[in-house]
């Protein structure tokens, strides 16, 4: 009989089995790779560091850096370690208060971090980043050129969100998406996201009939699994949902990714049957911006295209000009993202707007030579670039 996470590409001529050996084989093997431990793992439950687990996690790592191998660590907790010095019994939900927490908290998990990696002669070095960072060009090769730098001269970049400085708007809240866009950043073999559940369960994992999935090789393979939000201690923010968006954006960039909990840190950096190994896809690699504007964000608002507009963006990848828009739903400032739809509602791409949303109306359905004798020459640009746009 099928199994549930049976392969259906007909595309796929390698055996299921074969594949997963062949990730952890790769996992283990990686020249570079980028470790993502989530705040569950890190904190304790009445809410404080947890160093014997940074004790575990760093001497992990630091063995793994003995063989040979170069290691990004992702690290998030500090939200959840600024919590108790400021005396919040629970997450703070507005993001003030999240940032207040995080400027005490991140010291503090540097302090940890710095203090057992000293253990073994490593400099920790902390990387604080937003998702602007990572998406416009020149903060893009700066975070590149840093990271490099600090892998070259041996010091173990500890990577999180700046979160003191992180708006609504622009914000990743929780870190694994951001792992898997500095996976790609630094072309990184492998991707390991550890939490405090040990694998992908195909239901609730708590439920005694929910069973480990061992391996996704395709999106496809995901349906019909209830994947949930985060797990009852309300520490991490993202639950399975993010960890499965950054699955599927590493493995889009081409870096197998393999999913388990910080006990398991070990095993899984070993190349052992532990967890779940997302399959990487092969294949062209998407440029960052595009697999953000895919997969880690939601449009601001939306535009409605036209036909002939749809036709154009999504068939031939052309730039949205004015022209083709009939409609414009919700307020957005320029270079927001925002969804264009079809007249039917259906979002079929995502993009970064050149225009604020109070001044679309003025320019829906008008000509490029128009607007420019009209209104002049800086309103000639597209509303959206092609290469600001992804069709999803
Ligand atoms: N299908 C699923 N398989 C495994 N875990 C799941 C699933 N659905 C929801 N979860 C929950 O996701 C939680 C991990 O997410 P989160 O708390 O955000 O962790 P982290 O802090 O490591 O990012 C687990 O504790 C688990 O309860
Ligand atoms: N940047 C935040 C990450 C928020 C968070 O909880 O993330 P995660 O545990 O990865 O779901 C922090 O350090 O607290």
């Amino acid at each position: 009989m099928e199994s549930p996470h049976t392969v259906h590409s007909t595309e796929r001529l390698e055996q299921p089995a074969s594949r997963e050996a062949r990730g952890r084989a790769a996992v283990a093997a990686a020249r570079r790779i980028v470790v993502k431990v989530g705040s569950s793992s890190l904190t304790t439950p009445d809410g404080r560091i947890d160093s014997g687990r940074i004790r575990d996690l760093v001497e992990v790592l630091a063995s793994r850096r003995t063989l040979g191998q170069e290691v990004i660590l992702v690290s998030s907790g500090a939200v959840a370690a600024g919590m108790t010095p400021l005396g919040m019994r629970a997450r703070p939900r507005d993001l003030a208060s999240q940032q207040a927490a995080a400027s005490v908290g991140q010291g503090l998990l540097l302090a940890a971090y710095t203090a057992e990696l000293a253990g073994y002669g490593i400099n920790a070095a902390q990387v604080l980043l937003t998702v602007e960072d990572l998406m416009r060009r020149v903060q893009h090769r700066n975070a590149q050129r840093t990271l490099h730098r600090l892998l070259d001269i041996g010091a173990l970049p500890i990577v999180n969100e700046n979160d003191t400085v992180a708006t609504h708007e622009l914000r990743f809240g929780d870190n694994d998406r951001l792992a898997a866009l500095v996976a790609h950043l630094m072309k990184a073999d492998a991707l390991v996201l550890l939490s405090d559940v040990d694998a992908l369960y195909d239901g609730n994992p708590s439920h005694p009939d929910s069973r480990v999935v061992g391996l996704v090789a395709d999106p496809d393979d995901l349906e019909g699994i209830d994947i949930g939000s985060a797990g009852r201690r309300g520490v991490g923010t993202g639950g399975m949902v993010t960890k499965v968006a950054s699955a599927r954006i590493a493995t889009e960039a081409g870096v197998d990714t393999l999913l388990t909990s910080a006990a398991n840190a070990r095993g899984a950096l070993a190349g052992e049957a532990v967890g779940t190994l997302f399959a990487a896809a092969s294949g062209r690699r998407p440029s960052a911006r595009q697999l953000w504007l895919a997969h880690a964000t939601a449009g601001r608002g939306s535009l409605v295209l036209d036909p002939g507009a749809v036709a154009a963006v999504v068939g031939d990848k052309a730039s949205l000009l004015p022209a083709g828009v009939v409609d414009v739903i919700g307020e957005f400032s320029a270079g927001d993202p925002v969804d264009l739809r079809d007249e039917q509602g259906a979002v079929v791409a995502r993009g970064l707007v050149n225009y604020d949303s109070a001044e679309v109306p003025d320019l829906m359905g008008r000509s490029t030579r128009w607007l420019a004798r009209e209104m002049g020459p800086s309103y000639e640009r597209e509303l959206v670039h092609r290469d600001d746009l992804v069709v999803l």
